[in-house]
């Protein structure tokens, strides 16, 4: 395709050439027309008009004089080629006359108008201001070809063969009116120096008005009116040129004739006289089939080219186009066997014997276009193919196409995106100098390998999610200032066989590349799953290719090589044991939720980012401390939201009221605004609310309370919010006084409602699980023993027999029943209060901390330390936020112990 614009681009290129010559290099009009405009107003009453001229001008009166002695010309008209010769021989008749150069040929008056008719109609356009200088040609004699070529042409012989040789001619012609318009600039300038030539040509100038004046009478055509170019500046005594110059075209060469034919055809084609016209039936039958004059007739496809007896057309018809050689009348033809049974019919009745009834032949549409049809979709299929192929870098051969087998991993350079640093990844202490150690091998490998020791190939990090593994790694990258591979573990498996395995290849061949670096598999759980476990649920042959392809690429690794494998993983405990064993992943580095001093210089990080005007040390302490079990990526998203609270607030910095709704927010939910509950329904809320507190106030171990809320947020219609602190341990106690506080909200609606409701199914479910966690797994059950029973819901096949399945149910039923009995004798105990906590929520809708002191007295028990801190007397107290509006709803309770209570 491109060859083909390639080649049209090239023909435009040469047919603006060949115009140029033509009409620039050549003709110059422009110049010619102010050269003749400068001339006109002294010389043009002279030359066209015989009336007005003036009686008293010397030069003119010498022309007319020199004009008389000279003979008057008489046109020869040659009637073809054959007539050359006595054109040439008229040379010496016409003193006007230039000399001609070899291969031209002076012409007639009639021939003139036939070679004139061809330059205004022919495969080259003149502008008509250029065509006036065509009329030189009766001076200046015609190239040969170009005179053959008129000839044919009157002659009506005229074919696509002969249009090389027409451009030949008009090239040649147009360069010597070129030469003569060039000369005669020169000599207008240089008008000071009349030269020999000029003499002559004054000389000859009379006898040109002479014969114009007489051509004239002749014509009768009001010539007088139109401008005509002053022919002094034709004349000169230029030698003639027959090689044409600098012509471009000169001489006989092959490659500009094939060139010049090219371009003539394609521009004759574009312009030429028809070669075909449609035509009905009736037409046909009637003008020449009736009439015997068709020779042949050929079927292509749906048309059919009817070639005529030409002699005998043009006895009949001699204006008729179809008398012209290559032309065809066509027609179109729904099928072909209609076609020849109404051929027939139409010969039969003009009673024509079968041995002469008109020869039909068929042609195929196209071979080329057969060929196209047949093959052109499956070669196109195939071009894209290969090309789409090569384009893929590193595309063919073990890589396929597409790419599908290149490894996904996004590549980050120190230079570019990775700008993370250790001092960016707070609260993880112990995760950061295990892998610290990578980097000062990445960066001064010798300090290791100097002392024997092998350097670690990879390191798991394993932690619940946006506790900052991937931040770590980054970190790692960003710190030892290699390129950094990160890839998820997803993103190897492909519905394609073997794409995955192929992908871990490229993925290390990459990496080894770009040795040193980091490669960072994310979620290598979608494919690092342990293999015996897969098979249990039918097994995945193309992830354990893909594992079994990262086995094989870490053990490959020798010990030199700088390229260190990080990956991430929530789900540590399902990796296959070969991923793990020392020399593959060496390190197994645990990334927890952080402490509460993890999560408080994590806030640091955060707050050093927003414009804020709290003390930084007491909100970050005050703020990890409201955020127990809070990862990284909680506590980043909570700094972002109290941003947003306040920029949609207009405030000027971001205060600790911010922050607390944003906590709020993120561990309650959004506040749904739009539920409303009826009276009965919120007043439940409420009275199920209070039990709660009540419990969380007077029971020793129970978490301390900091907020009880009836307004609907989340999935939840009202929520107490715990502290619950960083508990690594729990004891019996602690547990039992946990479970009773939960079943608090229950316990309430049925001591001060006739009825109970399903707001208390959540309460149930964390209770039941609490219960059973202490037979099955903690041996809190003195008859069931210190025995674990892991608690998996995919197992068809309990652990533990039926018998012990029945004691587990009993002890749990029995623990639970402890934790109702105890909440309700609190509860019972403590009605009154229950009361005016609910009375006072149903007013307020939000009590904190303060709230419950001055409706209970102090709490009976210590508070912990750190809660002291934050939220005691001796602290600043929190901002209340009870303008939030109120809104009743339905269904289900839920309430918060920190998050956990979710
Ligand atoms: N220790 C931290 N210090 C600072 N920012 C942290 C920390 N942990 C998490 N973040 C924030 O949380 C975002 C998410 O963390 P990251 O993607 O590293 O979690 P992840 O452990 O890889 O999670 P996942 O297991 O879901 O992939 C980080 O971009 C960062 O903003």
């Amino acid at each position: 395709m491109s060859s083909i614009v390639r080649q049209s681009a090239g023909f435009v290129r040469i047919a603006r050439y060949s115009r140029y010559i033509a009409t620039r290099r050549g003709l110059q009009t422009p110049h010619l027309l102010r050269a003749a405009a400068a001339v006109r107003p002294a010389n043009a009453p002279r030359y066209y008009s015989t009336s007005n001229q003036p009686p008293n001008q010397d030069g003119d009166e010498k022309k007319v004089e020199d004009a008389a002695k000279k003979p008057q010309i008489q046109s020869t008209h040659s009637p073809g080629p054959t007539g050359a010769k006595a054109h040439e021989s008229s040379t010496q008749e016409n003193d006007d006359s230039l000399p001609l150069p070899e291969g031209w040929i002076r012409v007639s008056k009639e021939d003139f108008q036939q070679i004139e008719k061809i330059l205004e109609n022919g495969p080259i356009y003149l502008p008509e201001r250029e065509k006036l200088l065509v009329k030189e040609i009766r001076r200046t004699g015609v190239p040969r070809e170009l005179f053959e070529v008129a000839m044919k042409k009157q002659a009506g012989t005229f074919g696509m063969s002969d249009i090389g040789s027409l451009l030949k001619g008009v090239n040649k012609l147009a360069w010597r009116l070129a030469e003569l318009d060039a000369e005669n600039k020169n000599n207008n300038t240089d008008s000071s120096r009349p030269s020999r030539s000029y003499q002559e040509s004054s000389s000859q100038r009379s006898s040109k008005e002479e014969e114009n004046k007489r051509e004239e009478s002749e014509q009768t055509h009001d010539d007088t009116q139109k401008p005509k170019f002053e022919e002094s500046h034709f004349k000169s005594n230029l030698k003639p040129n027959p090689s044409g110059g600098n012509n471009p075209f000169k001489g006989n060469d092959w490659l500009s004739t094939v060139i010049a034919t090219a371009v003539a055809y394609y521009l004759y084609s574009s312009i030429s006289e028809e070669t075909g016209r449609e035509i009905t039936w009736q037409e046909l039958k009637k003008n020449f089939l009736d009439k015997g004059l068709i020779e042949k007739m050929i079927v292509r496809g749906h048309t059919v080219f009817v070639e005529l007896d030409r002699d005998a057309t043009r006895s009949m018809y001699p204006e008729s186009v179809a008398t012209r050689p290559g032309f065809n009348y066509y027609f179109s033809i729904a099928s072909v066997d209609a076609f020849e049974r109404r051929l027939e019919e139409a010969q039969n009745e003009l009673g024509i014997p079968s041995s002469d009834k008109i020869p039909v032949s068929y042609a195929g549409e196209s071979n080329f276009m057969n060929l196209l049809l047949a093959f052109g979709p499956t070669v196109l299929l195939v071009g894209i193919l290969i090309y789409a192929s090569r384009r893929t870098p590193g595309a063919g051969g073990s890589n396929g196409i597409f790419g599908f087998s290149k490894s996904k991993a996004k590549r980050f350079s120190h230079e570019t995106t990775i700008k993370v640093k250790f001092s960016d990844v707070a609260g993880m202490d112990e995760a950061k100098q295990e892998i610290m150690e990578f980097v000062s091998f990445l960066k001064k490998p010798e300090r290791f390998q100097r002392l024997g020791a092998k350097i670690p190939r990879g390191a798991i990090l394993a932690g619940p999610p946006g506790t900052g593994k991937t931040l770590l790694a980054k970190a790692t990258a960003g710190e030892s200032g290699v390129p950094f591979f990160t890839v998820s573990g997803s993103e190897f498996v492909e519905m394609f066989v073997g794409v995955g395995a192929s992908r871990v290849r490229d993925l290390f061949a990459t990496a080894r590349k770009n040795a040193p670096c980091i490669i960072f598999i994310d979620e290598i759980d979608a494919i690092g799953r342990s293999r015996g476990e897969s098979q249990r649920f039918g097994g995945n042959d193309e992830r354990e290719a893909t594992l079994n392809q990262i086995l094989t690429e870490m053990d490959g690794f020798n010990t030199s090589e700088q390229v260190v494998v990080l990956a991430g993983t929530n789900r540590v405990d399902i990796l296959d044991k070969a991923l793990m064993r020392p020399g593959r992943f060496d390190r197994h580095i645990n990334v927890d939720a952080p402490t509460m001093a993890g999560r408080q210089d994590i806030f640091k990080v955060y707050l050093k980012k927003i414009v804020t005007n709290e003390d930084i040390e007491y909100l970050s302490g005050r703020l990890a401390s409201l955020t127990p079990g809070f990862a990284g990526a909680d506590i980043a998203n909570c700094v972002n939201e109290a941003a947003l609270i306040a920029a949609r607030g207009n405030a000027a910095t971001i205060t600790l009221q911010h922050f607390e709704q944003a906590i709020e927010r993120v561990v309650g939910g959004l506040e749904r605004k739009s539920l409303v509950l009826d009276p009965i329904e919120k007043k439940t809320v409420a009275y199920h609310e209070a039990g709660h507190a009540i419990c969380g106030w007077y029971f020793r171990y129970a978490d301390p309370l900091l907020k009880v809320s009836i307004i609907p947020r989340g999935k939840g219609l009202g929520y107490a919010q715990y502290l619950p602190g960083d508990a690594y341990l729990m004891s019996y106690n602690q547990l039992m006084d946990r479970m009773a506080m939960t079943l608090g909200g229950r316990i309430s609606e049925e001591l001060h409602f006739p009825t109970v409701t399903t707001g208390a199914s959540d309460d149930f479910s964390k209770v039941t699980s609490m219960a059973t966690a202490m037979v099955t797994q903690w041996g809190m059950s003195d008859k069931v023993g210190p025995l674990y029973f892991k608690n998996d819901e995919g197992k068809i096949h309990k652990p533990f027999s039926e018998t012990t399945g029945q004691t587990i149910d009993a002890e749990v039923k029995r623990i639970v029943e402890e934790a109702y009995k105890q909440c309700k004798e609190l509860l019972i105990e403590k009605k009154k209060e229950v009361g005016i906590i609910a009375e006072e929520l149903l007013r307020k809708e939000v009590l904190v901390r303060d709230d419950m002191v001055r409706l209970l007295g102090p709490r009976p028990f210590d508070d912990r330390d750190d809660f002291a801190k934050y939220f005691g007397e001796e602290a600043k107290k929190p901002p209340t936020n009870p303008t939030e509006s109120p809104s009743p709803s339905p269904a289900i309770f839920q309430k918060l112990e920190g998050k956990d209570m979710r």
